[in-house]
């Protein structure tokens, strides 16, 4: 009855399919998705960015993961199961040691439920278990005045005389109101217990964003960012199931057994609650092993279902290329094999539903029509009264109805369990790089000296980046580091960040261990400018002011006019308040960096880190940005370093390091450096023989004296490709 009217509380296993087969499919952006009815609205992603890229390199094992757990049934397990051995989420480990991790969950669990000194929740919880144990007393009732009713009926009326009204009067008042008591009761206990979900949800959910903003960039970097959202959001709602279930059904359908099995034995004796007992351990029994049995079924169904999604994507997307093949038949024939393996799962799921329900009916049943034997045994040999045999009858079909989703539910808790259990465990994945608890606040007194100590570090032990690298960048000073792309100017300034830890040498600021001091004094001393300039999806207003979340408006504008970008913004249409877009797909590079820019201006740091900052401009803007940038390093003679490829951009740097292969190989002003005539001086001369180069090329298609390439011969065209 109760659940029946409210079959989506259980069963939202279809809603679950959608948002994964969504997040299966993250490479496009897809708005509407089924398999059954095609309607698709799909998106190309534009050029992932460099970061992006890193991220996605770095993540194969995870992103098999995710590809696993795209399937909503299977179990996504963060750290734990990657020692297990598993790689697509099936994790290897025993009942025992399951049932020992659901039972820590429910511990967990219990924490929210009842916590220490929160007065409030506990009086929720407890006015919900009351109003719960009032709605099921109020329940087992109604057979009582059912009985009364049908007794009182049993008169020859014709005889007697009277109506229903005066025989049976006062019986019916009670028989409806019970059922309106036990309705309200429950409804009652719905809404007190609502918050007491709703915040374990909100405190969890919390703690665990809290938890992730925690982790190392490391971390972050070797998972995919949709696949922990899809954690936190599948976790989340699997407290609430949990939570729901526990209070909703399993304790009242327990409680509501327990109180018909004692009536029964109270009024009838032991032999029909020894049949409704043992009824129940059977139920349960059959639709625990079936239900498990059966679930496979339900798992291939969706991971044929995700393929289908997959194939008829992956060929919609790439449309062009299906045509320029005609490679129709193929594609369909792809998409045909998915939806065959999606038929003969469904199959096999809806006829072994077809087998568990008939199965719970017989068990049920038959211990319906046993119990209904000895009591109309019982009204032959005058011991029992033609209301009792009724009474028996509606005490036990009454616990039909619950128990009519015992299978599901169970099937619901497993999952919940396994959603939550991925989710605390992203609670226990640990921080490397820690503060020490007696870490000091860092103090720039000297005016900001950095200096690396023989340090070595690599991102993995057997390949190292920095080998005993050793330099001093002075306070104030105006500093460059040049190398080669990919012998570790950028880690530089992760390692002085401390998003990575060295692992020899140490790094000093001002004579202070980096490792020796408070993170957050660390990182607010240092300002950077990165190579891929992070922006929210939000306006342009709000990623400037992300420098200094209190400034003002008139500040947020200075800071844009210092980094050239405010006159740009204010021809805009809609100004400061533009969005960006997601990852400011929607502004050009160049504006990013001087969005960039103006952040690091609000934020006004002591010490600057400029990665490659002006590489997306073009000369004339870069230079005039260089000039500001310069201007504002002179004003306040902060330690700047300046990450460049282009050596034009630093070669007024008071000191110059050159990096190659993880050492220090030169430093020294520019003019010094080309005196040494080694790595810097070839650079230098490469890099202007190629602009002038350029600038010959420039001139010379100006006055139309470079032959334009002609188009290729038909004999050129009919070549073999390879
Ligand atoms: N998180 C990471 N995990 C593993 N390797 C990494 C990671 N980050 C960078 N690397 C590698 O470390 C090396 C140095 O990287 P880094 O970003 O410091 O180079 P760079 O000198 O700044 O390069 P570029 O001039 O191209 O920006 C590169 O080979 C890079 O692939
Ligand atoms: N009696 C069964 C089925 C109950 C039922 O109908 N469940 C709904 C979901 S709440 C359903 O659609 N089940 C489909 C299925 O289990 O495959 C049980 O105990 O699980």
């Amino acid at each position: 009855m109760r659940l029946s009217q409210h079959p989506g509380r259980f069963c939202h296993g279809a809603a679950h399919l959608r948002r994964e087969q969504i997040s299966a499919l993250n490479r496009s952006q897809i708005r509407v998705l089924t398999t059954s009815n095609i309607l698709w609205s799909v998106q190309k992603t534009p050029e992932p960015s460099r970061s992006t890229q890193l991220r996605t390199e770095a993540t194969t094992l995870s992103a098999k993961k995710s590809d696993a757990s795209a399937n909503p049934k299977t179990p996504v397990r963060i750290e734990s199961n990657k020692k297990k051995g598993d790689l697509l989420g099936e994790s290897i480990v025993t009942s025992k040691e399951q049932r020992k991790a659901d039972w820590a969950i429910m511990k967990e669990m219990a924490k929210y439920l009842w916590p220490k000194d929160d007065w409030g929740t506990k009086l929720r919880v407890g006015t919900a278990l009351t109003l719960l144990v009032g709605a099921k007393v109020l329940n087992v009732e109604v057979p009582f005045y059912f009985k009364n009713i049908v007794d009182s009926m049993n008169i020859d009326f014709a005889a007697v005389g009277g109506t229903a009204w005066t025989v049976a009067g006062s019986m019916l008042i009670a028989y409806g109101a019970t059922r309106i008591g036990a309705t309200l009761f429950q409804e009652l206990r719905n809404a007190v217990f609502a918050s007491v979900a709703q915040k374990a949800i909100r405190k969890v959910a919390g703690n665990v964003f809290d938890h992730l903003l925690r982790l190392d960039l490391s971390f972050h970097l070797s998972r995919q960012t949709g696949g922990l959202t899809r954690a936190i959001d599948r976790g989340t709602k699997g407290i609430s199931f949990l939570l729901t279930s526990m209070v909703f059904h399993v304790f009242p359908t327990a409680l509501e057994i327990s109180m018909v099995c004692g009536i029964l034995t109270y009024q009838y004796g032991f032999q029909f609650a020894a049949i409704t007992a043992a009824t129940m351990v059977a139920y349960t029994a059959f639709t625990i092993t079936t239900t498990a049995w059966r679930t496979k079924f339900r798992k291939q169904a969706n991971a044929a279902d995700n393929k289908g999604a997959t194939v008829a994507v992956d060929s919609l997307i790439n449309y062009e290329a299906v045509k320029y093949f005609n490679n129709e038949g193929y594609e369909v024939a792809r998409y045909d094999k998915a939806l065959k393996a999606y038929e003969d799962a469904s199959i096999k799921v809806t006829t072994s539903l077809a087998f568990l329900n008939s199965g719970q009916n017989i068990i049920f049943s038959s211990a319906l029509a046993s119990m209904m034997y000895l009591a109309a045994n019982g009204v032959a040999t005058g011991q029992l009264t033609v209301g009792d045999l009724v009474m028996v009858n509606q005490l036990v079909f009454q616990l039909s109805v619950p128990l009519n989703f015992l299978g599901s539910v169970y099937r619901e808790l497993r999952q919940s369990l396994l959603d939550m259990e991925t989710l605390f465990n992203l609670q226990k994945v640990n921080v490397n790089v820690k503060e020490k608890p007696d870490a000091k606040i860092l103090n720039l007194s000297h005016g900001g000296e950095i200096r690396f100590e023989n340090v070595t570090f690599g991102y993995h032990p057997d390949r190292p980046i920095l080998k005993n690298a050793s330099f001093t960048i002075p306070a104030g000073a105006k500093f460059a580091v040049v190398g080669p792309s990919g012998c570790g100017k950028s880690t530089i300034l992760r390692l002085l960040f401390r998003f990575y830890d060295v692992q020899e040498g140490r790094i000093l600021i001002d004579g202070q261990d980096v490792r020796d001091v408070t993170l957050e004094s660390l990182r607010k001393s240092i300002g950077v400018v990165p190579q891929d300039t992070p922006l929210f999806n939000d306006t342009i207003e709000h990623n400037i002011r992300y420098g200094k979340i209190d400034a003002s408006n008139e500040e947020v504008q200075r800071a844009a006019e210092r980094a050239h970008v405010h006159e740009l913004i204010q021809r805009l249409p809609e100004g400061y308040k533009t969005a960006v877009g997601e990852r400011g797909m929607m502004i050009s590079g160049g504006e990013k960096q001087r969005l960039a820019v103006s952040r690091l201006i609000l934020k006004d740091p002591p010490l600057l880190f400029f990665d490659e900052a002006t590489s997306a401009l073009d000369t004339y803007t870069e230079q005039a940005l260089l000039q500001n940038i310069k201007s504002i390093i002179k004003e306040k003679a902060r330690t700047s370093v300046f990450i460049a490829h282009r050596l034009r951009t630093i070669y007024d740097s008071d000191q110059i390091l050159v990096l190659k292969d993880g050492h220090v190989v030169e430093k020294g002003t520019h003019a010094e450096l080309l005196e040494q005539k080694g790595v810097y001086a070839d650079l230098w001369h490469a890099q202007e023989l190629s602009l002038a180069q350029d600038a010959d090329l420039e001139r010379n298609l100006e006055v139309g004296e470079l032959e334009v390439p002609t188009a290729p011969t038909p004999t050129d065209a009919n070549k073999p490709l390879n």
